[in-house]
């Protein structure tokens, strides 16, 4: 008796739901209570996947929120190339005061960031193209590369790459292109030691290797977010570890 009126309930908030949704974009900030439900994933995976100038080789690591293992996804002189774009313009990490939306400096990220303009280099549209055709997601929802470089003792702690919908700092960041959908990782370099992508909720940690990449979605048709998708950076032991970070959006982002 109890858990049918339970299912009703539930039911009845997933219409509602559905009532204010449309087109793909709901109201900002709308409420979501109740649990994340799992929806198909955006991304199409395959074994091998066709990604326009390349095959990437992609291994599911979670289903239900999907975490694809990627590889191949740059080559060792792209690897490079990006880093050399980037190192001159590294600042230390920021993170978003959830005030007011302000960037801060960050004790969660112990790392030093660039942004990489789609005009930066010559590589940028390539990559950008590359990524919009292996994710599905398109170019213009993407928010510019981003490098991030950590040396020994860097990480990021565990967090989520969506805004809160009840924070009031998130709001100025919806308005641009809505909330974020899904995380591309790719790493640039092997770290000797440490440095391994983790995700806590699922027991999931991905050690990185050169021009493989880790992709997660994390936002549902609802505008629902799931944080089962809680992840971070450990810290570099030995070595330095670089990686360009692609975030997506709901609707074409606007910088
Ligand atoms: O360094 C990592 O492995 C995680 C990076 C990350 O979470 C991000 O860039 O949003
Ligand atoms: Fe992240």
């Amino acid at each position: 008796m109890q858990q049918q009126a339970q299912i009703a309930l539930d039911n009845n908030w997933l219409q509602q739901a559905r009532s204010v949704v449309t087109g793909r974009t709901p109201p900002p900030g709308f409420p979501q209570p109740g649990a994340y439900i799992d929806e198909e994933p955006h991304m199409r995976v395959a074994p091998s996947m066709d990604a326009g100038d390349r095959r990437i080789g992609a291994t599911v690591c979670c289903r239900q929120p999907l975490v694809v293992a990627l590889d191949n996804v740059l080559s060792v002189a792209e690897c490079e190339q990006l880093i050399r774009v980037g190192e001159q313009k590294l600042q230390r990490s920021m993170v978003l005061d959830m005030q007011d939306g302000s960037e801060v400096p960050s004790t969660v990220r112990t790392s030093r960031g660039a942004w990489l303009p789609e005009d930066a280099d010559a590589l940028l549209p390539i990559v950008n193209r590359r990524l919009a055709q292996l994710t599905g997601w398109p170019q213009e929802n993407g928010e510019d590369l981003h490098l991030l470089n950590y040396s020994v003792g860097g990480e990021y702690k565990p967090h989520h790459d969506y805004f809160p919908f009840t924070e009031a700092g998130s709001q100025v960041h919806l308005a641009r292109g809505g909330q974020r959908t899904a995380t591309l990782i790719v790493y640039l370099n092997d770290v000797e030691e440490g440095g391994a992508t983790v995700f806590p909720k699922l027991g999931l940690s991905l050690q990185p290797r050169r021009g493989h990449a880790v992709y997660f979605e994390y936002t549902n048709s609802l505008n629902q977010v799931n944080p089962l998708c809680l992840h971070g950076g450990s810290p570099v032991v030995s070595g330095e570890k670089w990686i360009v970070t692609k975030w997506y959006h709901q609707e074409p982002f606007e910088a």
